[in-house]
């Protein structure tokens, strides 16, 4: 098993370093459980965010292989569009051989631009991976890399270090809590079932369940827009989701009911004060599923959790860390 620490970026995005080709070209990238692809800024980008980060160069690895094939990948907030290539990928101390991986020639948008970090590598499943690229974690699983088919996640609170993804395995020092199993309702996303949501004992929304993501790549929480009105009047939020600061201390948490148990997120975890004003970290996002609307439990969810993403048993394992 092998650790790739991350940085915490404002409680933001949380992003890693990883080094493609020979000799290594070394670029940061969120680590995101909410798509499938993995992508850089190439010198053959011209776009504003290409010029403001790191930009592979193929002519000068190596290992390099390249194909006439393209890919263009739309996330909820940005997209970009490139062209496939092939190198050895290094992720903490595992070396993953001939993984595909985008080469970006546009990032169209000002999210690149102001973002830290230079690229995205994609930790869910390969159904929704464009151009049907193999996944990284996928290539490390058929390579032999990882004593377990499975990583596992701590995303740190309050800006502060030791976050990080673990490639292969379970760090006994997070699941003191025990951990609570959750067979997933799809192998796309990181998708579960989820029975109800509740504000306080109230259940607002969710009533005949509805589905879910684990998405390290989602700041806040994103629920459809019917579902955020219902939450900000419970809370007393005002239509923007803003909140007095002196409310938050008496605020119930929510609970998101799945597989028979409440996992909780308390008001500290899902408000953000930032000069005095307080909001809530939930946003509207209708994102419709043939299995219905998702509901993004994003890292204002997982700080709360020691998070295990188990593709050998296709569930995901939450330990709580309170
Ligand atoms: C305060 C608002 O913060 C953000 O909007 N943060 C961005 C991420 C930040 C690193 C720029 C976000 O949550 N983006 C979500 C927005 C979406 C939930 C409305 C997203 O597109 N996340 C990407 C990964 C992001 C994409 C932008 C770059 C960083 C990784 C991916 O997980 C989704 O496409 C999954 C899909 C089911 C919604």
């Amino acid at each position: 098993t092998s650790s790739e620490p991350l940085q915490n970026y404002m409680n933001n995005e949380y992003y890693g370093t990883i080094s493609i080709g020979t000799p290594a070209q070394e670029f940061t990238v969120i680590f995101d459980t909410g798509s499938s692809n993995l992508w850089v800024p190439s010198v053959y980008c011209s776009s504003r965010a290409c010029e403001n980060h790191k930009r592979f160069n193929p002519s000068e690895s190596s290992t390099f292989v390249s194909t006439n094939e393209s890919v263009s990948i739309a996330y909820g907030t940005g997209s970009m569009t490139g062209i496939l290539g092939y190198d050895t990928v290094t992720v903490s101390s595992i070396q993953v051989a001939n993984q595909i991986f985008g080469l970006a020639e546009t990032e169209p948008g000002t999210i690149f631009y102001y973002s830290p970090f230079d690229g995205i590598l994609g930790l869910a499943f390969p159904s929704i991976s464009s151009s049907g690229a193999t996944p990284v974690f996928d290539n490390m699983m058929s390579q032999g890399l990882v004593a377990e088919d499975l990583f596992s996640v701590y995303l740190s609170k309050d800006d502060k270090s030791g976050s990080f993804v673990l490639f292969g395995g379970i760090d006994p020092a997070y699941t003191t809590n025990g951990i609570s199993w959750i067979p997933l309702s799809a192998e796309t996303y990181w998708q579960i079932t989820m029975e109800r949501v509740f504000v306080g004992e109230r259940s607002v929304a969710c009533y005949f369940s509805c589905q879910a993501i684990v998405d390290t790549g989602t700041s806040l929480l994103a629920v459809p827009t019917l579902a955020l009105k219902r939450i900000y009047k419970a809370l007393g939020a005002n239509s923007e989701g803003e909140i007095s600061c002196s409310a938050v201390s008496s605020l119930p948490d929510i609970a998101f009911k799945i597989n028979g148990k409440k996992f909780t997120v308390p008001a500290n975890a899902y408000v953000i004060e930032s000069d005095g004003f307080c909001s809530l970290g939930i946003e509207g996002m209708d994102t419709p599923t043939e299995s219905g609307e998702l509901w993004i439990l994003g890292d204002v969810f997982i700080r709360e959790y020691y998070v295990i993403f188990d593709r050998a048993n296709n569930k995901v394992g939450l330990s709580p860390l309170a």
